[in-house]
């Protein structure tokens, strides 16, 4: 099976930064990817060298085996969402989806169906200037779409969407899987992406540090921690140590401990003869993704 965006060796500079550093892998088509990096990583680079708006300093940016300029309708192949300024805020919704097709080569007869996709379908006859950020992110990914493209591009599209529209956002997306599309979608947020996408690649400071099954890698970068109150902290702190816990932090009557079940915690604390005032479970996705990206910009 031939993947549908590949990096292979993959480097892009600006001067002196290194905004892409020897990137190579491969997305599964079909699937939805999660392209998860903090602020400044490199990925609208990536993403901008996939759709040729961007040419590598060394390797290959291909899409189904090529750079996406050889393919004869580029349309047809990746829809993308870069810049939802990507409208004249004087022309209609429906005219700038028409003008996105006539520029594609595609047919414009399919610009109404593609707003009540986006939802845009009552304000199709606005002028665009006045959107809200969240319909600009609905108009463009009707624009993405007049190529009817296997494959969607998307670079932080849930920005500016209310909890209503990242929901809508994420259903939209798993019906473009489900009719058998790729989508590709960045995101400096896991919780964000966390119960949409199937695959991660993540990048920081322009090199890969991982791709591959969503699950896999949040089950390894994923951390439990357990909040706790108790009414002696510090023999409780010294019994967790004892049984090779470890205490992240402390305030007062409360800690938060890592490397135990709160069973065992529990336990502890009978045998100490220490009452727990309170106990919570959390899993905390946002450390443990910072350490593995060994920044410290939040995720
Ligand atoms: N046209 C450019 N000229 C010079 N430097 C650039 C250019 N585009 C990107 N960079 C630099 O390349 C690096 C990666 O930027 P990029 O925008 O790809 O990151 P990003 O992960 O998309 O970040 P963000 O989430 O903030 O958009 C940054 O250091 C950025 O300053």
């Amino acid at each position: 099976m031939r993947p549908t965006l590949e990096a292979v060796s993959l480097t892009k500079r600006f001067g002196q930064v290194v905004a892409i550093n020897d990137a190579s892998f491969a997305i599964r088509p079909g699937a939805i990817t999660g392209f998860l990096g903090p602020n400044g990583a490199g990925k609208s680079t990536m993403l901008r060298l996939f759709l040729g708006l961007a040419h590598p300093t060394a390797g290959s940016a291909l899409v189904d085996g090529k750079p996406l300029r050889e393919w004869p309708a580029p349309s047809r192949k990746v829809g993308a969402v870069l810049d939802t300024r990507c409208v004249h805020p004087s022309r209609r919704a429906i005219d700038s989806v028409r003008w996105a097709a006539w520029l594609a080569g595609v047919p414009a007869s399919q610009a109404e169906t593609l707003l009540d996709q986006v939802g845009l379908g009552a304000v199709a006859g606005q002028r665009t200037g006045k959107f809200s950020v969240g319909m600009r992110q609905r108009l463009a990914l009707a624009i993405a779409l007049v190529g009817d493209p296997e494959i969607v591009v998307l670079d932080e599209p849930m920005n500016g969407l209310d909890p209503e529209g990242i929901a809508w956002l994420k259903e939209l997306l798993r019906g473009f899987r489900d009719e058998g599309r790729t989508v590709l979608i960045s995101s400096h947020l896991l919780a964000e992406l966390e119960d949409l996408v199937d695959d991660l690649v993540v990048i920081a400071r322009g090199r890969i540090i991982g791709s591959g099954s969503a699950t896999a890698f949040i089950d390894r970068f994923q951390t439990q921690t357990i909040s706790v109150l108790s009414d002696k902290p510090e023999p409780l702190c010294a019994a967790v140590i004892d049984a090779g816990g470890e205490v992240m932090e402390m305030h007062g009557q409360r800690m938060e401990i890592s490397g135990l079940t709160s069973i065992q915690l529990g336990e502890i604390a009978r045998d100490a003869g220490i009452a727990l005032l309170g106990l919570t479970e959390e899993r905390s996705l946002k450390r443990a993704f910072t350490e593995a990206t060994a920044d410290t910009t939040d995720l």
